[in-house]
């Protein structure tokens, strides 16, 4: 959507002579709305649920009509107060909170905004449960913007900001590092996506957006207390975000659009329809919620969003100037050194001092069968997990004990077993996240669009690896929509686009059918020719015996042998171990 024939439809309501209660009706709708939007991208995007937003949004109502009252501030100086104490809260109960994983983090925050709705309850400087009277209006000259459509005006100005923001920063480099936030740590860290950061940021923007509500809010009413940034109001905001559709932009304002105006038909409805008042409303947003979730989990706007026209990205990057590469280790310099490494899990020695190295250009094999201890030793190698004893080398620097996305700066890039990747973000989106370390935008120059040249030298990139792996026909396809053997190819071009010294794949053939083997090994056999070095973890022997000059195999977590494909192949011990006969 346009943002220029936003802003005029806006303008275009403000001057019509529609009735002050739909002006108020549309008032609260933006408020709503900048805080469903914050959700959006924390819950719906970076699969973080928080039941605290409301409290967010009572840090800004409540700093600004304190400060507006009794120190006589402008509100355009109090609004950047309530953000700064809305940033520092954030970021300490972020800090403390977004380490916790599973049930915590939703538990976390709803003790966090009870504990703020009592501490704005108690507070004799707040009022206590009566709040603060008498908040001063929002002027502009002599204009007060407090007030039906020149608050309309604000609110719907800054709800478009937001949500404008919010889009530009999803279509970026941050944006791309927050999306791959729901796939787990696993795959973003390996990225070099440090997501902690990432978490903490989202929240901080959402706790923003939220503030800013709180302070329109608090100037609106002329008044304040604790109740509308409670407990109760924190999961309104989440039941908008859901039933709009948590994963979009415009789900906020459907959500909120929604919710506001069928709470207040059936507030006056359903006390006529049963006779008595009551707050039936509250029943009935249950049952429309489980009906949404059935037939429409992803939200009510993920209907209208499958059905707009989608239009590919403008190829804007052909022009674009290459990334900086690093430097290449020479053909047959030692890449990979694995050092006697030991991994223990309890009891069980999962990997016994295993030792093995690859060389620059070379391809090596990393076979055994299954529960040898190939996927803990490639888990050692990039960081996913400790070693017990031993050490790991990657062109000569100790990098063992480094977390896994230190170890994908240095140049190791991998792909998963199990594929991993944003199925609802485009194959070039996905191969993008690859290069993730080697752009340095942040969130503030994506939101203001200032981040295009760099953009435009990641997507050139992603468009030439994908070229590389023979998937230049795949661009703008989304990735879900994949079979099997581009979905391992992408993988590939994902990690290409680190500018790796080293490639290791875990079981790339997995899955695969014939063709797309050949494929897969053709891809192999050309990275190695363009001096590629390549660990390639894997089961299926044709593939192992066709691509790898060089074969580590491993069974019980020990080195049973290693050599050429054929030496392997004729090796007794081997076939013994595969086949669970004597050695
Ligand atoms: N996190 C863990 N905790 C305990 N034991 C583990 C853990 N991870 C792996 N193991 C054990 O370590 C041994 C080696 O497992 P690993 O997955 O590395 O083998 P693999 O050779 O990759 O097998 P496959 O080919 O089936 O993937 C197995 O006995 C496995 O059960």
């Amino acid at each position: 959507m346009q943002p220029l024939a936003l802003l005029a439809a806006i303008v275009l309501i403000a001057w019509l002579p529609l009735p002050d209660f739909w002006i108020t009706q549309l008032n609260y709708i933006g408020l709503y709305s900048l805080v469903v939007l914050g959700l959006v991208l924390l819950t719906g995007i970076g699969g973080l649920t928080s039941f605290g937003q409301a409290a967010f949004v009572g840090i800004g109502a409540y700093t600004s009509a304190y400060l507006t009252i009794n120190a006589g501030l402008s509100p355009w100086l109090t609004v950047l107060m309530g953000l700064g104490i809305t940033a520092i809260s954030a970021l300490v109960v972020g800090w403390i909170t977004l380490r916790m994983s599973g049930h915590y983090l939703p538990l976390a925050t709803i003790a966090w905004g009870l504990a703020l709705y009592y501490l704005m309850g108690n507070v004799d400087a707040l009022g206590k449960y009566d709040g603060l009277l008498g908040v001063p209006g929002i002027t502009l000259g002599d204009w007060n913007l407090s007030q039906g459509r020149p608050f309309f005006l604000l609110t719907w100005v800054l709800v478009l900001l937001a949500a404008f923001s919010l889009i530009n920063l999803l279509n970026s480099r941050t944006g791309r590092a927050i999306r791959s936030l729901r796939t787990g740590a696993q795959m973003a860290e390996a990225m070099g996506v440090n997501t902690l950061r990432y978490k903490i940021g989202i929240f901080l923007i959402a706790a923003l957006f939220a503030s800013v509500s709180g302070w329109l809010f608090a100037h609106y009413q002329g008044t304040v207390n604790p109740s509308p940034f409670g407990i109760k109001w924190g999961i309104e905001y989440l039941f908008m975000a859901v039933l709009g559709g948590a994963g979009y932009v415009w789900g906020a304002v459907t959500g909120a659009a929604l919710t506001k105006l069928l709470e207040d038909q059936l507030q006056v409805l359903l006390p006529r329809l049963f006779g008595t008042s009551g707050s039936y409303e509250t029943i009935v947003f249950g049952i429309v919620l489980v009906l949404v979730l059935k037939y429409l989990p992803d939200g009510i706007w993920s209907f209208v969003a499958q059905r707009l026209p989608k239009k590919p990205r403008p190829n804007d990057w052909d022009g674009a100037a290459p990334l900086e590469e690093r430097s290449r280790p020479a053909p047959g310099d030692l890449v990979l050194d694995v050092r006697a490494v030991r991994k223990q899990f309890g009891g069980l020695i999962a990997v016994n001092d295993i030792s093995f190295s690859v060389r620059a250009g070379q391809i090596v094999g990393l076979i055994g069968p299954n529960g040898a201890g190939k996927s803990t030793t490639f888990n050692l190698i990039t960081g996913v997990l400790g070693l017990t004893t031993g050490e790991v080398r990657f062109r000569g620097d100790v990098v063992s004990g480094l977390p896994s996305r230190e170890i994908a700066r240095r140049g190791v890039a991998r792909t998963f077993q199990h594929v991993k990747m944003i199925p609802d973000m485009t194959v070039l989106e996905n191969v993008a996240l690859g290069a993730h370390l080697r752009g340095h935008r942040g969130a503030l120059s994506a939101m203001l669009r200032l981040d295009r040249p760099e953009e435009q030298r990641l997507l050139r990139e992603a468009a030439h690896q994908l070229q590389r792996v023979g998937m230049e026909g795949s661009l703008h396809e989304l990735a879900g929509n994949l079979a099997m053997g581009p979905q391992r190819l992408l993988e590939i071009a994902r990690a290409l686009c680190s500018d790796p010294a080293l490639l290791l794949l875990d079981e790339p053939a997995a899955g695969l059918r014939h063709k797309e083997k050949q494929a897969l090994a053709g891809v192999l056999r050309q990275l190695r020719a363009e001096g590629m070095s390549i660990l390639l973890v894997e089961h299926d022997m044709d593939l192992v015996m066709d691509v790898t000059d060089h074969i580590v195999v491993m069974e019980f977590g020990t080195h049973l042998m290693e050599g050429t494909p054929a030496e392997v192949q004729q090796s007794p011990a081997v076939r013994a171990a595969y086949l669970g006969t004597e050695h």
